[in-house]
């Protein structure tokens, strides 16, 4: 493949008479401006040829398309390409070239279809697939809409019903489900694919199988005033869920264009709403969190040096409370077997039964069988002794968080595990290297960082020592993969990247309130920024009792900075600790309903008393920018601080963290990449002039005060002398 080019197409024609046309670019033959003029030339030349009859499409290497390649629409939003004439590729080549040719063309799909790899299949004439193919349209979740005509033919194949699941939820179909749907015409293994693909287009030419063009067909179609009612309800529910973004709302204004006013119509209408997507702010965030989720993975110095991952066949958690349980859950479901231990028999059992709870949660709702459930039970043992340990290649501990428990287990592994065998924590604050000073193995501890619940939340925060060897890193990088996790690789301190940025988040919205803010419109405003709720519902929800465990960590190592809040401790005395306990900073009724609670204020006035400060008439009546703005900039701060002292080594894996662990909304990016879209010099000027009247909270770090002085973006790279990595 010629090196300035991405991607291309091949074409070769059999003395069948048929032209099978593959995408080439791998990995996942993702439709690059490359392979589509590729495609249009080839489609020219077979269209001319004499010796073609039909044309048959596939992808190379057991993959169709993942898409259009994504990396175009960043081109375009940066300007290093001119986005082709609206409509050019998705009805001048694919529907007005290819589908509407006069020799047919067959899709046989191996592996996946996605976005604009299944729009290419469904303006074929019919569609083969392997019985493994996913076949989706997830562009909304990337901030875009299906561009190549999937808006028209989609609905046309499936349903309108169906086809506003597939698009709205962004989830694929595998190819039975595609097959009884209507949208693949044939299931066939791997290799009978390109000969029944070759078969069916030349059945096609004999008209011994029907010609369809999908954009033509009108059966799957409701009558109008039903479409109508359908498209109605589906703009409810979207805006419902996804108050803060247009893209969904703009392709369900395309699918009702074609159904009004026809297909053409709706074609023309997807080109025109597809190309204004593409300058969103929403899709430059999700687009952004597309390659940076997939860039946490290369870390520098560590996954490009030919490491390859060590087979890890054992693990074994201790301790199956909250955490080893979810833990022990996540890698029994990706058939890890786990050895998990506790110090009686009582705690053992019930940590147990909690893996047990989590897998049965998953039987009730219908998403696993009981059998896999026994089968997946079975790869966990319990244990209350480390000489099961002497043959597992990862520990990783998981018990309450005392540092000096925690040396003691460290030491102790040391003398039962086997010298290869990775030494983990699960520790949320503790320094790693305080945890092994009393062993000899260093290089072999590791942070793995869950959160809560450990088989459902999908960040690991993998945390390296100076000491951790490179090796360690690249074997639990491969074991969050394995176990569904998206890992972001930090450096050691307290509080790691996430509870780091965390803290000044709920910090900064007791400071507000105890100077005379409604902690319910707080909320309110917070939720409506699209976190999936404010600071004092979180509160309530994780508990009181980790919240002041956390608070007290970060007042022994950041005292500088700390805004010492006594509103949780005054109501933990008077046993109010949160949701667990029905009330907190909300009253939670039977099916733990939040509602506000008058007497709240109560504790708000003590602890106004004890801090000694008063009530501010401006912080009294913030809009809701405001709140935003004096909640999220001491986030943007410490993520400013986390990143200059090389805790992190990219500002997106900081978007990454924030979003996966703290919850912000992915369609703004991530911390960094959200702040950079407000620049450096007013977020200064903002944290500045808070800090004058309202004390050093709320003091920019020299790293901010050094960018915003150029004018640079937070998120540009920090000088690699100071990473910690
Ligand atoms: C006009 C059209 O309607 C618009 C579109 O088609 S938009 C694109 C729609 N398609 C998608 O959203 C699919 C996006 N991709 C995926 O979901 C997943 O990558 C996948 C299911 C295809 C493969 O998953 P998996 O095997 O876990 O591999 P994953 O690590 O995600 O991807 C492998 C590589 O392919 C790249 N890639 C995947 N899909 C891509 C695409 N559509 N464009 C460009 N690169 C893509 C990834 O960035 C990654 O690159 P890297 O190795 O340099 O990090
Ligand atoms: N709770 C969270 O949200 C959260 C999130 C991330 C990390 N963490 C960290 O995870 C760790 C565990 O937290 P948790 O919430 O699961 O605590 P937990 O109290 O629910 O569970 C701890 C378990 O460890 C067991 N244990 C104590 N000593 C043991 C020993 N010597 N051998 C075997 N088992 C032993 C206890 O019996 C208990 O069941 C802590 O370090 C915590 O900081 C907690």
């Amino acid at each position: 493949m010629d090196s300035r080019t991405k991607g291309k197409t091949v074409m070769e024609v059999g003395g069948d008479g048929v032209a099978v046309i593959t995408l080439i670019n791998p990995p996942v033959n993702s439709l690059s401006f490359d392979v589509l003029y590729n495609l249009k030339s080839n489609y020219e030349e077979a269209l001319s040829r004499n010796d073609v009859k039909a044309i048959v499409i596939t992808g190379a290497k057991g993959k169709f398309s993942g898409g259009f390649d994504i990396s175009g629409f960043g081109e375009i939003q940066k300007g290093t390409r001119k986005e082709p004439k609206v409509g050019y590729i998705s009805i001048d080549i694919i529907t007005d070239l290819l589908e509407a040719a006069r020799k047919p063309s067959v899709a046989a799909i191996d592996g996946l279809a996605l976005g604009g790899g299944l729009e290419l299949s469904m303006a074929c004439h019919a569609r083969i697939s392997t019985p493994g193919a996913q076949l989706g349209l997830p562009e909304l979740q990337l901030g875009v809409i299906p561009g190549f005509g999937g808006t028209q033919r989609l609905p046309r194949l499936v349903g309108l019903t169906k086809a506003l699941e597939m698009i709205l939820t962004s989830k694929p179909v595998r190819a039975e489900e595609g097959h009884s749907l209507g949208l693949i015409d044939a299931v066939v293994p791997s290799a009978e694919l390109l000969t029944t693909a070759r078969r069916w287009a030349l059945d096609i030419v004999e008209r011994r199988k029907p010609w369809i063009s999908s954009l033509l067909k009108t059966d799957k179609l409701p009558p109008l005033g039903e479409a109508r009612e359908i498209l109605k309800f589906a703009r409810g529910q979207t805006r419902k869920q996804a108050p803060n973004m247009k893209h969904p709302l703009m392709c369900l204004d395309a699918l009702e264009m074609g159904i009004v006013s026809g297909p053409r119509a709706g074609l023309e209408k997807e080109a025109e709403v597809g190309s204004q997507v593409i300058s969103l702010d929403t899709t430059k965030g999700l687009i952004h969190v597309f390659f940076s989720q997939r860039g946490t993975a290369k870390v520098p110095g560590v996954t490009d040096g030919g490491l390859v991952p060590r087979k890890i066949k054992k693990v074994a958690i201790i301790g199956g409370g909250l955490m080893g349980s979810g833990i022990a859950t996540a890698l029994i479901l990706s058939n890890y077997p786990v050895i998990l231990k506790e110090v009686n028999e009582k705690f053992l059992e019930a940590g147990i039964g909690r893996v047990k709870a989590n897998l049965q949660s998953r039987v009730r709702k219908g998403s696993m069988s009981k059998e896999k459930f026994e089968k997946t039970m079975s790869l966990l043992k319990g244990s209350l002794d480390y000489e099961s340990f002497r043959d597992v290649d990862m520990v990783i501990e998981a018990v309450i968080e005392n540092i000096s428990l925690k040396q003691q287990i460290f030491a102790d592994l040391e003398k039962y595990c086997p010298q290869h065998c990775i030494l983990a924590s699960n520790t949320s604050t503790i320094d790693l290297n305080k945890i092994g000073e009393r062993t000899k193995s260093q290089d072999r501890i590791v942070g793995a960082h869950f959160f809560s619940p450990a088989h459902v939340m999908p960040l690991l925060e993998i945390v390296r020592t100076n000491h951790t060897s490179a090796q360690v890193i690249v074997d639990l990088l491969d074991v969050g993969k394995k176990i569904k996790k998206t890992p972001v690789v930090v450096g050691n301190c307290t509080g790691f990247a996430v509870n780091r940025m965390f803290f000044p988040y709920t910090q900064a919205a007791m400071f507000l309130v105890e100077r005379g803010a409604d902690p319910y419109l707080i909320d309110m405003a917070i939720s409506k920024f699209g976190m999936p709720m404010g600071p004092f519902r979180l509160c309530d929800l994780v508990g009181f009792g980790v919240a002041i465990a956390t608070a007290t960590q970060f007042i022994e190592n950041f005292p500088e900075r700390t805004y010492k809040s006594m509103i949780i401790p005054l109501m933990q005395e008077d046993k109010r600790a949160g949701e667990a306990t029905r009330k907190g900073f909300y009253l939670y009724d039977d099916k733990r309903k939040a509602k506000p609670d008058p007497e709240l204020k109560k504790y708000i006035e003590k602890a106004r008393s004890i801090s000694g400060g008063n009530v501010d008439p401006k912080l009294v009546k913030l809009s809701e920018k405001e709140i935003i703005e004096m909640t999220f900039f001491p986030v943007v701060n410490e993520a400013c601080r986390v990143f200059a002292e090389g805790i992190a080594v990219k500002a997106a894996d900081l978007d990454i963290a924030a979003i996966m662990g703290m919850g912000f909304p992915p369609y703004r990016g991530g911390i960094m990449f959200w702040a950079d879209s407000m620049g450096s010099k007013y977020i200064y000027s903002r944290l500045d002039e808070w800090s004058k009247t309202y004390g050093d909270f709320f003091k920019p770090c020299a790293f901010l005060a050094e960018r915003a002085s150029k004018g640079a973006p937070l998120s540009a790279p920090v000088e690699q002398a100071r990473s910690r990595l």
